[in-house]
């Protein structure tokens, strides 16, 4: 028998997609099934400014494959020297509707990240008057503190002391893989929103360390404990407007992930929307998989949900897809989840 599942065409909240020979090899990936994503600014050098964020965006748009209907959702890159006047500029135009807070060091490209978070304070105030929301990578970069314990820390010590000190700032905590970030995310009231990506749901850290390291599996915030996943897993199929879909997908070339220091990232574009029928199919909650890849999202951002519709489809045999997206960059591996997936995305 076959189950068939129409929803709301999903955009994807946290996606990043690089530049040159990189972009034009994976943009199409993200395109066939997303409408929109908000466009991570981690470049080399990163989009700091209006100016960096419309080049970037016309790069996209002349990548789009032909007849792809996909929007780029800009954001710009917070360092400790952006300008207040520059950001509410490119957000009134349109153009900006994030931005991005990276600590200093805590990630892929983050080092023109915030050190001093007072030197940020007229920028997030600014945000705070206008609703341009601040997406935020929620771990410290404190070297003593343990990898698997960098996400609580940060909203203990960093995240709740910026929003206390910023009335109504809107913040998404981007990639949460704790508890606590459910939890805290719980906690807060409709200026605050998380995104979850779909690996998140899957691995725990067994999956990357047993057995012989795994470097597709390894991302930043790292897999933690299963009893993390778990919480991630209620929390994405609960269907509370808090909790939204942001793939981080994340694409490096194989030779930087089979690698004596392999780089932070998986790269899920591919086939995130059969692997997230499975988890909500596994969780019982198919009926909630809309709210969280398709409605969640522009409701927070406020923006229509997509009129389009997309049709998932459980079939007997299992989905496929290609191991390696081959790109003028080189190789990029597909998350492989290690499990046979029955649902796929009806053309
Ligand atoms: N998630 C990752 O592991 N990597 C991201 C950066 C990020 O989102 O932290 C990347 O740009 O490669
Ligand atoms: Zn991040
Ligand atoms: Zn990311």
């Amino acid at each position: 028998m076959t189950q068939t599942l129409a929803i709301r065409r999903p955009d994807d909240w946290h996606l990043h997609l690089r530049d040159g020979a990189m972009l034009a090899g994976i943009l199409p990936e993200s395109t066939r099934h997303f409408a929109r994503a908000i466009i991570m600014p981690n470049l080399v050098p990163p989009v700091v400014t209006a100016a960096d964020a419309r080049a970037y965006r016309d790069r996209i748009l002349a990548a789009r494959p032909k007849g792809a209907d996909f929007t780029p959702l800009m954001t710009l890159y917070l360092t400790e020297t952006t300008d207040p006047a520059d950001v509410a500029a490119a957000a009134a135009e349109g153009l900006v509707h994030a931005v991005k807070l990276y600590p200093a060091g805590a990630t892929t490209n983050s080092n023109s990240g915030v050190r001093d978070f007072d030197k940020v304070r007229g920028v997030l105030e600014t945000m705070a008057e206008i609703g341009l929301p601040l997406c935020v990578h929620g771990e410290v970069t404190t070297p003593e503190v343990d990898i698997f314990d960098r996400e609580a820390v940060f909203i203990d010590t960093v995240l709740d002391p910026i929003r206390q000190a910023t009335a109504g700032l809107r913040v998404v905590m981007e990639h949460i893989t704790t508890k606590q970030g459910v939890a805290y995310a719980r906690a807060g009231g409709s200026d605050l929103a998380a995104t979850i990506t779909t690996h998140h749901l899957i691995l725990n850290r067994n999956h990357i360390l047993v057995g012989g390291i795994k470097p597709h599996y390894y991302c930043l915030p790292v897999a933690k404990r299963e009893e993390h996943r778990l919480a991630l897993r209620e929390a994405a199929t609960s269907g509370e407007a808090r909790f939204f879909l942001g793939t981080d997908s994340a694409p490096h070339i194989d030779a930087l992930k089979e690698h004596a220091c392999g780089c932070a990232g998986c790269f899920t574009a591919t086939n995130t929307l059969q692997l997230l029928a499975h988890v909500f199919d596994e969780q019982g909650a198919l009926d909630r998989l809309e709210a969280f890849a398709s409605l969640n999202g522009p409701a927070f951002y406020r923006l229509p949900p997509n009129a389009a519709r997309i049709t998932l489809q459980k079939l007997p045999e299992p989905a496929a897809w290609p191991e390696k997206i081959a790109t003028g960059a080189g190789p990029v591996t597909v998350f492989n989840p290690g499990f046979p997936v029955y649902w796929h995305v009806r053309d």
